[in-house]
């Protein structure tokens, strides 16, 4: 087993945002999880990759529990994320945001930089490389010295992508990674994940755009109020009755 969620809880206070859920993230995949607003999607996101501490229940990662680990341990494992909205430096290169954001998790320390020690130097290079790299990959090479704020939406996604993909994850969580941005954009994210999961990492996703994932993913999971209500191919979901029915009243053809 990949990953894998048993019995997974989070309760804030009198509201439970997941509910027991027992899920598997299958390896080499595209795994996505759908479910109306408020249905606990970036909770169970939250959970997984540590930035929460469930109230109970399980994660396992390659056959290790690591729900007691802190996110920066379980990003050391090969579990990266990114988040609905991701903060540039915007007076700064694409590449040097790419660069900063690499260092940053990587481990000299500030000896190191104010010496510039051979260590600091060494790993200097090494993020750089690793920057151009997932540039390439994402890319973005034709815009990497461009100042991030002249970019475009869809092309600052990339680079959350980009951030993502410099620790090398063998995993990587998108929370609704097209998210404000028109749908022939969509398509060449959409072909960007195809990509990674090409390349050996797993994708596991957010989105609520159906259409998309319905095309896209191997594996959904549908939350409603906290609780699993359907998990399995575009098929088996799309003639879920409960599905069907967490849906009716909502758009789900967006
Ligand atoms: N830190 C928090 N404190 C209190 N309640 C929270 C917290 N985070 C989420 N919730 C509540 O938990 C429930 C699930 O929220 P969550 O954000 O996980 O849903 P979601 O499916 O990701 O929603 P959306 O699609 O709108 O992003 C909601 O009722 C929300 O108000």
């Amino acid at each position: 087993m990949f990953i894998e969620t048993r019995k997974l809880t989070k309760k804030f206070g009198g509201l439970v945002a997941v509910n027991e859920v027992d899920f598997t993230i299958e390896k080499g995949k595209i795994n996505a999880i759908i479910g109306p607003n408020g249905a606990g999607k970036s909770t169970f996101f939250n959970l997984v990759s540590g930035s929460y501490t469930p109230s109970s229940g399980q994660v396992f990662y390659k056959g290790k529990d690591i729900t007691k680990l802190p996110p920066n341990k379980i990003a050391t494992l090969g579990v990266a994320r990114t988040f609905q909205t991701t903060n540039l430096f915007e007076q700064s290169t694409v590449l040097d945001n790419v660069i900063v954001g690499h260092r940053l998790r990587t481990r000299s320390n500030l000896f190191d930089a104010v010496l510039r020690t051979k260590r600091y130097k060494e790993e200097e290079k090494k993020c750089r490389d690793k920057a151009m790299e997932v540039l390439d990959f994402v890319e973005l090479t034709h815009v990497r010295d461009e100042l991030a704020v002249n970019i475009s939406q869809e092309e600052k996604k990339r680079v959350a992508f980009a951030l993502a993909l410099a620790t090398d994850p063998e995993v990587v969580f998108l929370d609704e990674p097209t998210a404000g941005i028109n749908p022939g954009e969509t398509e060449g994210l959409a072909a960007l994940m195809e990509k990674m999961v090409k390349r050996g990492i797993t994708v596991c996703l957010i989105e609520h755009k159906m259409k998309m994932i319905m095309k896209l993913a191997d594996k959904i999971m549908v939350l409603n109020y906290g609780e699993k209500i359907a998990e399995g191919t575009s098929e088996e979901i799309m003639n879920d009755q409960a599905v069907i029915e967490a849906y009716l009243g909502g758009d789900a053809s967006a």
